[in-house]
């Protein structure tokens, strides 16, 4: 890098700064920031002579936007140094020893979200103020007290600062942006973004429905007197705050790498997105020698985990049609390699999404792959575009049946009930888990059956014999009989299976248990009023179970004659226990399969449903416990660790 490149350098990484802290709305990725931050810094060192006053290596890194009123922090806020690698975390500690070779370490997670202050008077959250340039951030008190993890009263009483991060859990960003896009409303880039912008809402109402979650890590001004961080966060986690999913402290590198390689293995798992693990000098008398340099403590760094959003360049946009008919984009990328998995294509929401983001084949696209969350594209980077990209035609017809399609706008749909797409998809479907649970009847034996003219419908399924299933290609006599079996043994089943292979819509698992549970095979002759009145049930539901009864009566009695699925005895009175005709809800990963307690508290009695209100009695939670468990708390609902709910099940 030369003088010249280094001025542009500079310019771009302010740019760059601006879109990402004020506009909320990154212009690229944290990896192709940080590398040329990294370029910057070195010319640096070899030139500190030309050493631009607003360069990014010089302040922290906020810009403040206009309106809201600033307000100063009591002592001033920082940024991290991060390293990489082992040989940056071994250049890092070097560099530390040399200051002070007396010394351990505390690990925390580095959560990815938006910096916040909070400074508590007398007991009471007086202001909260974001990190602006470290000095003077933004006040933002009346949006902070909507967050329902920051305590509004401590029982510390002395004047302290309480520095943490805002962060939106994995499932709230996945609800979100959902949501917004069923309203045709553009997503979130990704859940730090989404933190950023909730948190700097002009109208509280909105950060309040937005369930933010404020995780602490540290302390400005107080009078507190513990020898170690670790003892001064276990206080301060005392106080109501938050615990991190992992802490740790370590006294040497080894120890140090451990435990930065659980944290990473285990990413996935927690309800937040973290960027890596920060690292900090336990020793509080060492911190306050070691100090400051104009941006970062000395004696703390950031080790960064791989990457999770990658650029690449978007090749072709492809279009499925799923069993309700629904047409869904879906992009197929230059393949990219995020976190030691090659990603090759990834969800685009909805035509109205690629239509507002403009989004054209050979973009270059940022696109982001966390753990179990589907990839997706998430930034059009349409300042690199050199004009050979091509605008996206929305479709007329549907790409498999041809049939004129439906545009609600948001919603493309194939309403070709015949849509070859569309009844492959819904026999994958009555075969799946929580349906019929057959096996051996996945995606690629589906299209074969279908294919070969042997199954055209559901009810064909049931007229396959081992000569027919003989006749196809890849299918063995032991293959062809086991798939007979599993045909056969789906027979009997219990009478909720039976409904939920049905592929109504609107009604999934819970609510085929609830029509099976009240009406068993007359749910096809309730009425309007008696759906409506179903727990969980509102119009649409009603509606659709009518309809769906309404066209497809026949086929229902010809599949029930074939199945004869088990009418609901009403469940065997169970004995008295304190979930017995409870509504519970299970969240965080427990000792055994969500399905296993699920069942076991239904032989209870229990009502299992997904989603917390004031009307549940129980939420049981078991590790890395999400939104669900603090709504939970938020609304005065009862929770009960996994271990609380087996006593009371033994002492009942
Ligand atoms: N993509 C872009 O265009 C763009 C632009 C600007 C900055 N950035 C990103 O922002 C980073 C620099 O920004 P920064 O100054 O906010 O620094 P940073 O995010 O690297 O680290 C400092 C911040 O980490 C947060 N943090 C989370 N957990 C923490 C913990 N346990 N202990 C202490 N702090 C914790 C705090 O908010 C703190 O202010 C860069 O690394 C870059 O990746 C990206
Ligand atoms: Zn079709």
């Amino acid at each position: 890098m030369n003088k010249e490149q280094y001025i542009k350098a500079v310019e771009l990484l302010n740019l760059y700064s601006y879109h990402y802290y004020v506009l909320d709305d990154p212009m690229t990725t944290d990896e192709v920031y940080d590398k040329l931050y990294h370029e910057v810094l070195e010319y640096e060192e070899r030139h500190c002579e030309d050493i631009l006053a607003n360069s990014p290596t010089q302040r922290v890194g906020d810009i403040i936007s206009e309106g809201f009123s600033k307000a100063p922090h009591l002592s001033r806020m920082w940024s991290l140094e991060d390293v990489f690698d082992s040989d940056g975390l071994q250049k890092w500690l070097t560099k530390t020893y040399k200051l002070d070779s007396n010394i351990s370490f505390y690990c925390e997670p580095k959560y990815d979200g938006a910096s916040l202050n909070l400074i508590y008077e007398d007991g009471k959250l007086s202001q909260g103020i974001t990190r602006g340039d470290g000095s003077v951030g933004e006040l933002i008190t009346q949006n902070v007290k909507t967050i329902r993890s920051i305590p509004l009263t401590i029982e510390h009483k002395e004047r302290i600062e309480i520095r943490g991060e805002v962060v939106l859990y994995k499932d709230e960003f996945e609800r979100i942006n959902q949501e917004r896009a069923a309203k045709g409303e553009a997503v979130f880039a990704n859940p730090r973004n989404a933190a950023a912008g909730s948190l700097r809402q002009l109208d509280s109402a909105i950060t309040a429905s937005r369930n933010l979650v404020f995780l602490p890590y540290g302390v400005g001004e107080n009078t507190l007197e513990h020898k170690l961080l670790s003892e001064k966060m276990e206080y301060i986690y005392s106080l109501g705050f938050k615990k991190p999913p992992l802490r740790a402290t370590c006294k040497d590198f080894d120890e140090i790498e451990a435990v930065y390689e659980e944290m990473n293995k285990n990413r996935d798992s927690y309800a937040m997105m973290l960027d890596g693990m920060v690292i900090k000098v336990n020793e509080i008398a060492a911190q306050i020698d070691m100090g400051y340099t104009v941006k970062n403590p000395r004696f703390s760094v950031a080790y960064k985990f791989p990457a999770v959003e990658k650029i690449t360049t978007l090749k072709e946009i492809i279009l499925q049609v799923g069993r309700t008919g629904a047409v869904t984009p879906v992009a197929i990328v230059e393949p990219t390699n995020i976190d030691g998995v090659i990603v090759e294509r990834a969800t685009l929401h909805n035509f109205d999404e690629i239509d507002r983001k403009d989004i054209r084949i050979n973009d270059k696209v940022i696109i982001l792959r966390s753990g179990d969350v589907i990839p997706k594209i998430i930034k059009v980077l349409t300042h690199e575009r050199d004009g050979s990209e091509v605008e996206v035609q929305r479709p007329t017809n549907c790409p498999v049946c041809g049939s004129e399609l439906l545009d609600e706008g948001v919603l493309l749909k194939c309403q070709n009930l015949t849509c070859e797409a569309r009844v492959i998809n819904s026999i994958i479907y009555f075969a799946s888990k929580p349906c019929l649970n057959i096996d051996g009847l996945g995606n690629k034996i589906v299209e074969a059956l279908f294919e070969s003219g042997l199954v055209k419908s559901v009810i064909d399924l049931f007229d396959l014999t081992l000569e027919k299933l003989l006749t196809l290609e890849g299918f063995k006599e032991k293959k062809a009989q086991n798939l007979l079996a599993s045909l056969e043994a789906a027979k009997g089943c219990d009478y909720w299976r039976f409904v939920n292979s049905l592929g109504i819509e609107h009604i999934g698992e819970v609510a085929s248990k609830t029509l099976s549970a009240r009406f068993g095979s007359s749910f096809i002759d309730a009425s309007k009023d008696e759906l409506v009145a179903l727990e969980g049930f509102g119009e649409e539901m009603a509606e659709s179970v009518l309809e769906f009864v309404r066209v497809n009566r026949e086929t229902i009695l010809q599949l029930q004659e074939i199945l004869r699925p088990l009418e609901p005895k009403q469940r065997e009175e169970a004995k008295e226990n304190p979930f017995k005709g409870k509504s519970v809800v299970l969240t965080g990963s427990m000792s055994e399969s969500r399905d296993v307690i699920k069942e076991m508290l239904e032989a209870l009695g229990a009502k299992v449903v997904s989603s917390v209100s004031k009307k549940t009695d129980f939420v049981i939670y078991g590790e890395d416990a999400g939104s669900k468990y603090d709504k939970a708390v938020a609304l005065g609902v009862a929770v009960l660790s996994e271990q609380e709910m087996r006593e009371k099940i033994e002492q009942a």
